[in-house]
């Protein structure tokens, strides 16, 4: 029996499975948290991701391993290879400016979409890099390589495993090879505002314009081409977190995801690329060769942890509380930009709630109303994304809870297909491993479908209460 090692190394934790190569089958699994906020200096990633190795029982008896990131943050490199300043991640909106200017500078959103796919907002490197070279010009200077968390947590492994076996103390220390080596795949290059995924190639014209100038980027490995095997382990390419879910999940043609985690995001899994010039649906690639239009917010999972904060409650009984208020909230309507919001694009909104009376002044009421308005933000992503989906597919840490299953149908409008409870971004990892060993054919898990009549009137108020934000 072959083993797989995959990895999540997202916004709040890093994950690692260890799965059998030709089932599937979940051996051990370990986890480790990240810190708070949205500037991270990215020792604490790999210090966690040791962390959750070990808990995970060690490598010794693993063939291959694969890591999956959060998506476009900014990990710059010195010409020795050390971190120049902490990584500016996906949910920082201090470079919203910066996209603003970039946006206008090659000719409107259209220009973007038409050259890399998307539409550059706050969360894109491409626009972190523009805010660098403004407001830190030593660092700029400084910075020899850029990369993405995913890329740079692979080229630690390299290093490591050149080091010897996994031993948690050698290991955190142990050098990385040179910067030549860095590589990242199509899926997470896609995400960071300078690489086309209709061209499958980088456009240095793009960072040169944002940057001043173009430094060392990774290599863009192939789907099944290996990032090395400095020890007795492959390393497989690794890719962007959404991308890895879809394979965890096992997206198909079809077949729409919504993930609750840090990020709401909803995606599809394409044979052709995307190009949205309203910026709403970003044009990513995916891990396989294919694509990956995708919705973000930034504004999931939390919510409902801050709902549970502010009626004092834990996140089972949010769930339960919710239920129990009526559908709508009896009108309390809650627009969840928490940390401002990426679709639709206001960095700096913050969030509001409409609706309150007496009667709606209730902890169950705040439950329903929190839950409510995550869900119509995303339900709003998949009506961006014009399509008749075949599956709505619901995963990610707030998929857990009882009333969004029961709710999201509701809000979306459609059945909702519930896979089980399951780490699916580490597991497309470990299943990205396995295709360098195997054709790996892991059954698929049984699904529960939760349905209930569509209630577009929440959705209705929901808009209302954002336009008055707005204005
Ligand atoms: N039963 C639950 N109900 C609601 N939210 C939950 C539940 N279990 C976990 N979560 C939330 O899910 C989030 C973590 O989800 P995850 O998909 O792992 O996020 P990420 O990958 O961005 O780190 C946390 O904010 C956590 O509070
Ligand atoms: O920015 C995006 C997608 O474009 C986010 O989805 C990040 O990739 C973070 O993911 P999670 O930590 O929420 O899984």
């Amino acid at each position: 029996m072959s083993l797989v090692a995959g990895v999540d190394s997202s916004t709040q934790s890093c994950k690692v499975v260890i799965r059998d190569a030709e089932t599937g089958a979940l051996v051990r699994e370990g986890r480790a948290a990240h810190p708070a906020g949205t500037e991270v200096h990215p020792s604490h990633w790999w210090t966690a991701l040791l962390q959750a190795i070990e808990g995970a029982g060690g490598l010794d008896d693993v063939a291959a391993i694969s890591v999956a990131g959060q998506q476009h943050g900014m990990v710059c490199l010195d010409e020795s290879g050390n971190v120049v300043r902490d990584a500016l991640l996906w949910n920082d909106t201090r470079s919203a400016q910066a996209a603003v200017d970039l946006t206008a500078e090659l000719g409107g959103p259209k220009a973007w979409a038409d050259a890399v796919g998307s539409v550059p907002v706050a969360s894109f490197t491409v626009t972190k890099l523009r805010w660098l070279a403004e407001h830190e010009p030593d660092n700029a200077r400084r910075t020899a390589a850029v990369c993405l968390p995913h890329d740079w947590l692979t080229w630690r492994l390299l290093g490591a495993l050149a080091s010897g076996p996994f031993d948690r103390a050698a290991w955190q220390d142990a050098p990385p090879p040179p910067l030549d080596r860095l590589t990242t795949d199509r899926g997470d290059a896609s995400g960071t505002g300078y690489w086309s995924p209709s061209t499958g190639a980088y456009r240095a014209d793009l960072l040169k314009a944002s940057f001043g100038r173009v430094p060392l980027l990774p290599r863009v490995l192939g789907p099944a081409e290996e990032a090395g095997a400095p020890g007795p382990m492959l390393v497989a390419p690794g890719t962007g977190d959404n991308m890895a879910a879809a394979l965890g999940v096992g997206a198909r043609s079809g077949d729409v995801v919504v993930s609750l985690g840090t990020s709401g995001t909803v995606f599809a899994v394409t044979e052709s690329p995307s190009a949205d010039p309203t910026g709403a649906v970003a044009g990513f690639a995916d891990a396989t060769g294919r694509f990956l239009p995708l919705v973000a917010t930034l504004n999931a999972a939390r919510v409902m942890d801050a709902a549970a904060r502010v009626a004092g409650v834990g996140l089972d009984q949010l769930s339960d509380l919710a239920l129990q208020a009526p559908a709508g909230a009896d009108g309390l309507t809650l627009v969840p930009y928490l940390e401002g919001e990426r679709t639709p694009n206001r960095p700096t909104a913050t969030g509001s709630i409409h609706g309150l009376t007496l009667a709606t002044a209730t902890p169950a009421h705040l439950a329903r109303a929190a839950i409510e308005g995550m869900l119509c933000g995303l339900a709003d992503g998949l009506d961006a994304m014009d399509m008749r989906p075949r599956r709505v597919l619901l995963i990610g840490g707030a998929a857990r809870s009882e009333a969004v299953r029961r709710i999201a149908p509701t809000i979306f409008g459609v059945p909702i297909t519930v896979p089980p409870p399951a780490e699916y971004v580490a597991n497309g990892a470990a299943h990205q491993a396995a295709t360098l060993l195997t054709a790996p054919a892991w059954e698929s898990e049984d699904t529960a479908i939760y349905d209930g009549r569509a209630l577009p009137d929440i959705r209705t108020r929901y808009a209302r209460a954002t336009a008055l934000i707005f204005d």
